[in-house]
């Protein structure tokens, strides 16, 4: 048990927010974790549960006297709420946030920080469909990487901090530059998430035609994918528009390849279509041997070849 952090605040209250909570009373790493919603529903839920030491009515309360602020709100709005608790933010008081984008967020927040806070964005690679107050659970980061992406002058001991934050909730934390968070960003999570979002999409339009078949026969990859496009569409809304360029550059990339992959069964070229699925067979075992997949229990126990 390792106190960091006196007192942190947590901004917006759901997955990410209640399960760092969770996570850091799990690990003491903080005194005190005051939180703030904007909606007095979720304040309400947030009480009842016991998510948070202290529940506040004002963004501006919460962050008072906070050592460490975490923004925890759809990227979209990261720049607005950073507006609001900009004056109530003392010196020396350290603001993160956990966006899915990084140039975006960085360019809305930075302009309104007064001098003296430090700002270290970060963005742990974990999540769930499901989001809101009641969502998190302590576990979520547990062997997951969070990456830190350091601001142009970014104060190094903040970053450690915010580093042995995330450590201590259970992530792996490497840094990275904002420009290439994204990139990786848009190929690893973005532009999968559009696909799913389509695949359903399509799938619902098919199901008008056969009626229910597609959610009676529905196999275990399109459960997958429904799993994906069940996520929260605010976020994933922001989430685009924030992240615009390197998704639409990898959308082209595969919209490329797939229509490659259309050509092969149209022409029966049945070489092509087993040497793209082998070098993709390759790139899941590679994620499973790093310890990056928990979906996979039995891989190694003489499964597929
Ligand atoms: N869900 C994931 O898988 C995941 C993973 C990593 C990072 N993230 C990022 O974390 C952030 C939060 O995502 P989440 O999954 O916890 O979402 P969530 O929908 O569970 O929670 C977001 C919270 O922000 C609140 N909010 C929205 N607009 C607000 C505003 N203007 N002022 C104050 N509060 C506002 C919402 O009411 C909600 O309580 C997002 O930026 C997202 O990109 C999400
Ligand atoms: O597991 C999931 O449900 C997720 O989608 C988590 C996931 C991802 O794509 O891996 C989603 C968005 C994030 O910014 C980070 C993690």
């Amino acid at each position: 048990m390792t106190v960091i952090y006196n007192r942190v605040a947590l901004i917006g209250l759901g997955l990410i927010a209640s399960s760092m909570y969770w996570a850091i009373k799990r690990a003491g790493l903080a005194n005190e974790v005051v939180g703030f919603a904007r909606s007095e529903e979720t304040r309400q839920t947030a009480r009842e549960i016991g998510l948070c030491d202290r529940i506040c009515d004002t963004a501006v309360a919460a962050v008072a006297g906070a050592d460490l602020v975490v923004l925890c709100v759809p990227v979209g709005v990261m720049g607005a709420v950073t507006a609001e608790i900009a004056p109530a933010l003392k010196p020396g008081t350290t603001v993160s946030d956990v966006g899915s984008v990084k140039r975006e967020v960085i360019s809305a927040v930075t302009p309104y920080l007064p001098k003296g806070v430090h700002f270290v964005p970060a963005h742990p690679l974990a999540g769930t469909e499901h989001s809101g107050p009641r969502s998190g659970f302590a576990e979520l980061f547990d062997n997951r990487w969070c990456l830190i992406v350091p601001v142009e002058g970014s104060d190094e001991t903040a970053c450690e901090n915010v580093e042995k934050l995330w450590q201590g909730m259970g992530s792996l934390t490497e840094r990275m530059d904002a420009d290439h968070h994204d990139r990786v960003l848009a190929v690893t999570s973005h532009v999968p998430h559009l696909i799913a979002y389509t695949m359903v999409g399509v799938a619902d339009d098919l199901r008008r035609v056969t009626d229910s078949e597609v959610v009676k026969y529905s196999a275990a990859g399109f459960r997958d994918f429904t799993r994906i496009a069940a996520s929260d569409p605010t976020m994933w809304r922001d989430v685009f528009l924030s992240n615009k360029d390197a998704t639409l550059e990898i959308l082209g990339r595969f919209t490329e390849e797939l229509f490659a992959l259309q050509r092969a069964i149209r022409t029966d070229d049945g070489a092509h279509l087993h040497d793209y699925f082998t070098r993709t067979r390759a790139i899941r075992r590679g994620i499973i041997e790093a310890g990056q997949d928990t979906s996979a229990p039995d891989f190694g126990r003489g499964g597929s070849k």
